[in-house]
């Protein structure tokens, strides 16, 4: 694949073969004209803010569901070191929320008062429906990964060379465009596609599924900024 950011980590994988299947459904969550605009400079700050602070009702319930794949993980995984990468998440979601917060200030944003829109309920139920001891490790494992994926394809867009993304959002772009994130989300599709080889054909059309409504679910999320939904 001409710009597959994990190449070099061995061969395509089962996640490859997806991602070149379903690469205009993933370049609508990755290449969003929300993120169009930021790159281009000609994003309008209270399109901005808004996904700024949906995103924060977000990450909250993002925490239960990383709590709940480590507990997958655990029962599930028989490679140790995927506690570790799953628990790296964990501790960048615990910054995040941090971050958050500064950024709200810097941009007079009252989080608490912030009504999650139609597509973030949305996308939270549907991350609440993953919570549940029957859905498999490797079916929630691939959800993580797309999820932390899509927002580092994203925001790393944002920081290539040529592009005028406003210094007031460098800060944004870095977060989840950076390299470290980036090499984090590599080992995240190496920790799927490995048990991806290993899953039963029903399981691997879960996850492929599971793949597909992430891709939504974010595409909706863009979607928000406009501030009709
Ligand atoms: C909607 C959304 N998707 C993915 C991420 C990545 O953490 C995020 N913060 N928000």
């Amino acid at each position: 694949m001409e710009d597959d950011a994990c190449k070099g980590s061995g061969g395509e994988g089962i996640i490859g073969t997806w991602l070149r299947k379903h690469r205009l459904f993933y370049l609508g969550a990755t290449r969003h004209p929300f993120i169009l605009n930021i790159r281009d400079g000609a994003v309008d700050f209270p399109s901005f803010k808004r996904w700024l602070g949906q995103d924060y009702i977000f990450v909250r319930a993002f925490v239960p569901f990383v709590a709940a794949l480590l507990l997958k993980a655990w029962r599930d995984s028989d490679d140790q070191s995927d506690i570790e990468v799953i628990l790296g998440g964990m501790a960048a979601l615990n910054d995040e929320i941090a971050w958050f917060k500064k950024e709200a200030l810097k941009w007079d944003i009252q989080l608490s008062s912030i009504v999650p829109q139609k597509a973030n309920q949305d996308y939270c139920r549907f991350l609440e429906s993953l919570l549940h001891p029957d859905v498999e490790y490797t079916v929630a494992i691939t959800a993580f990964w797309v999820i932390e994926a899509v927002y580092q394809e994203s925001f790393a867009h944002c920081l290539e060379e040529g592009s005028g993304t406003p210094p007031e959002l460098r800060d944004t772009c870095e977060r989840w465009g950076n390299d470290d994130f980036g090499k984090y989300c590599c080992s995240l599709r190496k920790i799927a596609d490995r048990q991806l080889e290993k899953a039963s054909d029903d399981v691997r059309v879960k996850a492929e599924g599971t793949l597909l409504y992430v891709l939504e679910h974010e595409v909706a999320f863009w979607n928000m900024s406009h501030g009709e939904a």
